[in-house]
């Protein structure tokens, strides 16, 4: 049976990257997906975006919904301050089998727990199942339409706290036109806007971060 891109991204890190350095991981990932095979990790220059929010919180419990392969967790796990954790959520079983590969290889997977199912399912679980009290930052890089829904669940599930930090991918590509309209206009969140491309590509994209205000 023949092999799924995801697979050939977690042999070429296997293959390219150095086992416990997580620039390394990173690096490979952006190499093969820049020369070889589109993929819609996060990419290095919404990367760069992505580490000055997370060293900017400095977050204790950082939540990513979309884990995909793992290249955003490991950008996010390597920032994160000693004891602190990142709980990433990945519906599709494939793509949560490979992230945990190179979670390992990148050797932050003692920071990171990665749980697989659907977002909406795993929201509520937080507090009781994983022992979560507020999350401090949240990366959303899933289902584009999961963006709104999910970020009024984290509210209702009395995830957020007054400063608790959402900053979402792709608002321009594929676009989260709902989520932009929920969160830009609630006096409960404060956003700013950071336009960037597409990652690999010239396509205009943007990361919108949205400052929970209690
Ligand atoms: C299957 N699946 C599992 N998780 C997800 C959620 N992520 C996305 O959909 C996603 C899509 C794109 C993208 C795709 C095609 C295109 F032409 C342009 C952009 C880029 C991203 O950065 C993304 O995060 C999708
Ligand atoms: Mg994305």
């Amino acid at each position: 049976m023949n092999q799924s891109k995801e697979e050939r991204i977690l042999n070429f890190v296997l293959q390219n990257a150095v086992r416990g350095d997580p620039c390394s991981v990173l690096e490979a990932i952006d190499k093969y997906c820049s020369q070889k095979e589109w993929s819609m990790n996060v990419g290095s220059e919404k990367g760069l975006i992505l580490d000055k929010v997370v060293e900017e919180v400095s977050p204790s419990v950082a939540l990513e919904l979309g884990t995909y392969c793992g290249y955003s967790g490991v950008r996010i796990a390597r920032l994160l301050k000693a004891g602190a954790r990142l709980l990433t959520v990945e519906f599709n079983p494939a793509f949560a089998a490979v992230a945990k590969q190179v979670f390992e290889f990148a050797g932050v997977q003692d920071k990171v727990k990665l749980i697989e199912g659907p977002s909406d399912e795993i929201i509520p679980q937080l507090k009781k199942k994983y022992e979560v009290d507020t999350v401090d930052f949240v990366f959303l890089d899933h289902w584009k339409d999961r963006y709104k829904p999910d970020t009024i669940l984290l509210q209702e599930c009395n995830l957020l706290r007054k400063g608790s930090v959402l900053l979402a991918d792709n608002v321009i590509i594929p676009g989260a036109p709902e989520f932009l309209n929920y969160v830009r206009n609630n006096s409960h969140f404060q956003c700013t806007n950071y336009p960037a491309h597409l990652e690999y590509m010239k396509a205009s994209d943007a990361m919108e971060k949205a400052v929970f205000l209690g």
